[in-house]
């Protein structure tokens, strides 16, 4: 029997392993440099492939937009509803407004405070289940200014929407609607300029290279039409107006060279290819942005390049002067058709701009020209999740031969808006939207004005930061990309790009 006095039968005081064989200790994860990009399975909207942009970056536009612009953009909003609110006779609609203006000015404080992004009251609205679902699993505990900046600035709008939304009378209010008409007023040279030369249907040229020159001219008609932005240029006279929007041969030519990262030929080389095809916009701002994207689609059509165009707005007022339903009526019908907008301008003027729009009044009761809002729009999800969050609104988008993203914050959806070397590639920067099977082609036609920035050499960028700091936010520089996306081997894309 074994004796218990012998030593083994005692417990150790210590235990110790020795674990000489094993690799060695790893750091602790927090004295890591974290790498990126991040691997796919750590990426989500509170981690982008590289660090976001957040509020309390001073160097980078995001600090100026939640410290400074997204108040004024609301302090101006609420002079809109106090007009408003001046014309109205009605105590019940007046009591109704005023308390939209209480939650605006909650909203205010809320900006001003650095508040933390409380869930979305809900206004029974459809997409308020995925806004407290992104905030609950992403950014709980997150303020607007830590935050990704994407996020709090989405978040932003769908707040100020609230303040409507859960009024009686005033559900469809849209603070913007005042000043994106009125600047669309402010733009009748180049509007007129655009209608003499498009208004009589187009004898489209059967060479291949008059074509051509024609599609470069209207690709960068469409670019630039980007630049008036109400949300960056609030106080803008009509002769600042008139400089953005130029529209002549030799200004499109000059202007070809700032952009910088270029694949317009590309774009022209495919394009030029289609017969009776499908070209989706995913629309960015209201008045002369979208009657510039109007006259490129316009020929897209009269060219037999494609027998229908989707374009794709917003639901609920967005950024100040995104498209929604009210402004593409008012475009069609008002500005160009039964309006009196341009109270000097000549009858023959006047008579070119409606004949274009009846023309455009026909495309849509013909279905060749259609326009959607899917909710996924206004959300604040970058376009790396919108085939996970809205599976519906990808298959139909990869349904079309070229999807075409207008302006920014379209670009910064789609390139997650974090920090990418500039000189990645587009369609890695795009991630799932270049990628997954099925993704479409997509081209990005966006004039500067944030701090995400790719497709571009490294010493382009290099050169600029030291020769123009600022030209990241100015909308003087800009870029045309393209991916092919993922639709087989044998997709007429994969043959040109
Ligand atoms: O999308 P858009 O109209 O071209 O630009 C939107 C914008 O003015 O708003 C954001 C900042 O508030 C930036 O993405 C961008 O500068």
């Amino acid at each position: 029997m074994a004796s218990k006095a012998h030593p083994s039968a005692k417990a150790p005081s210590k235990t110790m392993l020795n674990l000489g064989n094993l690799p060695p200790r790893q750091k602790q994860a927090e004295n890591k440099p974290a790498a990126y990009p991040r691997t796919p399975t750590r990426v989500n909207p509170n981690q982008p492939p590289w660090p976001a942009y957040r509020g309390y970056h001073e160097y980078s536009f995001a600090h100026a937009t939640m410290g400074v612009r997204l108040p004024t953009i609301l302090a101006k909003a609420i002079n809109d509803v106090y007009q408003t609110l001046n014309q109205e006779y009605d105590e019940g609609r007046v009591l109704d407004l005023l308390d939209c203006v209480e939650r605006m000015q909650q909203l205010m404080d809320d900006l001003h405070g650095n508040a933390k992004l409380r869930p979305i009251v809900d206004d029974g609205a459809g997409d308020v289940a995925l806004w407290n679902k992104e905030i609950a699993k992403f950014f709980r505990g997150k303020d607007f200014m830590n935050a990704p900046w994407l996020f709090a600035e989405a978040y932003k709008y769908r707040r100020l929407r609230e303040c409507f939304s859960l009024s009686k009378y005033w559900v469809e209010y849209d603070v913007f609607f005042r000043q994106k008409c009125d600047t669309f007023s402010r733009s009748a040279q180049a509007v007129f300029e655009l209608a003499a030369r498009f208004s009589e249907p187009q004898q489209i040229q059967s060479s291949t290279e008059k074509n051509k020159l024609i599609f470069l001219e209207l690709t960068q008609i469409c670019l630039w039409g980007n630049s008036t932005d109400l949300s960056l240029l609030i106080d803008m006279t009509e002769e600042d107006i008139k400089n953005l929007q130029s529209t002549g041969g030799e200004h499109l030519a000059a202007t070809e060279k700032n952009i910088l990262g270029n694949d317009l030929h590309k774009l022209a080389d495919y394009v030029l290819t289609l017969k009776g095809g499908r070209v989706d916009f995913v629309l960015d701002n209201a008045g002369f942005e979208l009657y510039c994207d109007l006259v490129y689609a316009d020929w897209l059509i009269q060219a037999g390049i494609c027998s229908q165009i989707v374009f794709h707005g917003k639901r609920i007022p967005w950024f100040v002067s995104d498209v929604t339903r009210k402004d593409w009526d008012w475009i069609l019908n008002t500005a160009c058709l039964h309006g009196h907008l341009f109270e000097d301008a000549p009858e023959e003027d006047m008579h070119q701009l409606r004949a274009m729009g009846r023309r455009w009044k026909q495309y849509e009761k013909e279905g060749k020209w259609k326009y959607e809002q899917h909710p996924f729009w206004c959300t604040g999800f970058s376009f790396w999740d919108l085939n996970n969050e809205a599976p519906d609104l990808f298959q139909y988008l990869s349904e079309s031969d070229l999807v075409i993203f207008k302006g920014d914050l379209n670009h910064r959806k789609l390139t997650y808006d974090c920090h990418f070397p500039i000189q990645s590639t587009f369609p890695n920067a795009i991630g799932p939207m270049a990628s997954d099977p099925g993704a479409p082609p997509v081209c990005s036609l966006r004039t500067i004005k944030s701090d995400v920035v790719v497709g571009i050499p490294e010493e382009v960028g290099a050169r600029l930061d030291e020769e123009e700091p600022g030209w990241k936010i100015s909308g003087k520089y800009a870029v045309v990309l393209l991916s092919a996306g993922n639709k087989g081997k044998d997709s007429a894309i994969a043959a040109q790009v």
